[in-house]
């Protein structure tokens, strides 16, 4: 694959498959406070840079783990230009573990893209030297000092909120968030001063290459950036001596968007508890047990999110999920719920049991709430599963989540007269869902280390 850099939107080429994605080395740029993470795609060459500009202590051999890892990881964004069928990890060797870990983070993070871009990867194969690990970098972390990853929306909060009472010893806890450098996401700023906690920073450049995908004729989609945001996290945590990782990913994030050929493919892939276990048992090889990398929100269901997020109104006006907060183009980017995308009508759908009518009203106000609106009839429909194969592309939760909400939602007063929550209850009638009490529990096994556990996980599922 080759392109010239001044190929233009009139010079549009046809995305074709590139032969071979070669990961050509990473730099420790101590004095920068950043690592440079290089890869190539047949002779086309890419680089990204992350900068952490709180800095820390680099020449602990920790951190180079964990800028390898982080090596690891950001190249999907590059391989996903041409997704050829060989990796070639050049003098990167790998342990078995990390093998199959990066595989699956390649195959499974890639599936939507592969699903939507009609590619098959099961022919992908890594090339590359093994490692046989003798020792861990025996990283040693502060005490009760975690990280906790901030996206701004319902999840996130609920985690500072549970992880607070753990902290309030060492006052060590920290927020961390991913931007472009100098770029600011007010959907993130905002919330997070209602926290009171500071905030880590980290500053990723993606190659700018990458981003003009359908001028350069690179194939283009979804790419598993929880699992990139997660690997930028440790390296940040490390630096800074920290003992944890808080996720704040939910039990239904485990589940397929939808199956194909029987195999599953999930939109949120690295949110997923497949990937959490992948990535912990990678971490505790190359760290030790030191750092620990785990979802708060593992075992819990979107209701049960959602019923701890209506606890704290404090939040109403300031927290934001619709991705379109996200965008890497600013001028693209919206500065209110857009109140039309699959994202903003689950939020409304799984809060509306919680949070009075008034409110959500309010939250949605620049563009109206989405249960307001007949003409999301049809989104309500797809995230009630009334739809075969038809669940959205989006952080959105289970379908028989989305019913036992909407049936809680229609049960209230100020929703008596609400047309779609109605229309959506009495098409549920047939639908054997779990009792809302079953979602107010744990619904599955978890990681969150007993120091850090709240009541809720204490109870069930040890
Ligand atoms: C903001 C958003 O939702 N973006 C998705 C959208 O991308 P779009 O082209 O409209 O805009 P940008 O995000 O600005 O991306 C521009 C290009 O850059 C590529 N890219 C971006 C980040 C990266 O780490 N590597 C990259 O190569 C990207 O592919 C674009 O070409 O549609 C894309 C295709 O479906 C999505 O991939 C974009 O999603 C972003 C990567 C993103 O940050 N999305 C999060 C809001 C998101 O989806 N979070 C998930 C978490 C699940 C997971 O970890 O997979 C969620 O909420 O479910
Ligand atoms: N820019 C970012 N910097 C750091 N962490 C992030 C960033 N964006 C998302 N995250 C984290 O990645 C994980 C997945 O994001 P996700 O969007 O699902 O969560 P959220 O923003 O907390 O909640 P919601 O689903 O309501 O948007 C969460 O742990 C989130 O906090």
């Amino acid at each position: 694959m080759s392109t010239s850099p001044a190929a233009n939107a009139d010079e549009r080429k046809e995305p074709r498959r590139a032969e071979r994605f070669t990961y050509t080395g990473f730099d420790i740029e101590p004095e920068a406070n950043r690592v440079v993470c290089r890869y190539r795609l047949d002779d086309l060459e890419f680089a990204e840079v992350v900068s952490f500009p709180s800095g820390g202590d680099w020449t602990s051999p920790a951190v180079t783990e964990a800028a390898r890892i982080l090596f690891l990881l950001t190249g999907v964004s590059y391989y996903k230009a041409g997704a050829p069928p060989v990796v070639d990890l050049g003098e990167i060797a790998l342990t078995k573990t990390e093998l199959t870990f990066l595989t699956s983070f390649y195959r499974d993070g890639l599936g939507e893209f592969a699903y939507r871009n009609g590619i098959d990867l099961s022919d992908l194969r890594f090339e590359g030297p093994t490692l046989e690990r003798t020792s861990t970098a025996n990283y040693t972390p502060r005490r009760n000092s975690p990280l906790v990853p901030f996206g701004g929306g319902v999840d996130s909060i609920v985690s500072v909120e549970q992880i607070r009472p753990f902290v309030e010893d060492t006052q060590d806890a920290a927020l961390f968030v991913v931007t472009r450098p100098g770029d600011r996401f007010d959907a993130i700023e905002e919330p997070a001063k209602v926290t009171g906690w500071p905030m880590v920073r980290a500053e990723r450049s993606i190659d700018p290459t990458v981003l003009r995908s359908r001028e350069l004729g690179f194939l283009n989609g979804h790419v598993p950036v929880t699992g990139i945001i997660s690997a930028i996290t440790v390296l940040a945590a490390v630096l800074e001596g920290r003992d944890a990782v808080v996720l704040s990913n939910e039990w239904s994030a485990s589940s397929a968007t939808l199956y194909d050929k029987g195999r599953p493919v999930n939109h949120q892939f690295s949110k997923s508890e497949t990937f959490e276990a992948g990535f912990r048992e990678v971490l505790s090889d190359a760290l030790g047990d030191g750092l620990q990398y785990f979802s708060l929100l593992r075992a819990l269901s979107e209701v049960w999110i959602a019923e701890r997020f209506a606890e704290q109104p404090r939040y109403f006006d300031h927290f934001r999920s619709c991705n379109k907060a996200f965008l890497i183009d600013t001028t693209k980017r919206f500065d209110h719920w857009c109140g039309v995308c699959d994202k903003c009508a689950f939020i409304d759908l799984v809060l509306a049991p919680f949070v009075s009518k008034e409110d959500l009203q309010k939250i949605f106000a620049v563009a109206g709430e989405p249960l307001q609106k007949p003409e999301l009839l049809d989104t309500f429909r797809r995230l009630l599963g009334f739809v075969p194969d038809s669940k959205p592309w989006e952080c959105v939760g289970d379908v028989s989540e989305s019913r036992v909400a909407a049936r809680l939602a229609a049960a209230r007063p100020d929703r008596a007269d609400d047309q779609i929550l109605q229309t959506l209850v009495a098409a549920a009638a047939g639908y054997k869902d779990p009792a809302p009490e079953e979602l107010l529990k744990p619904l599955s096994r978890h990681f969150v280390p007993e120091r850090y556990q709240p009541e809720i996980l204490r109870t069930a599922h040890e």
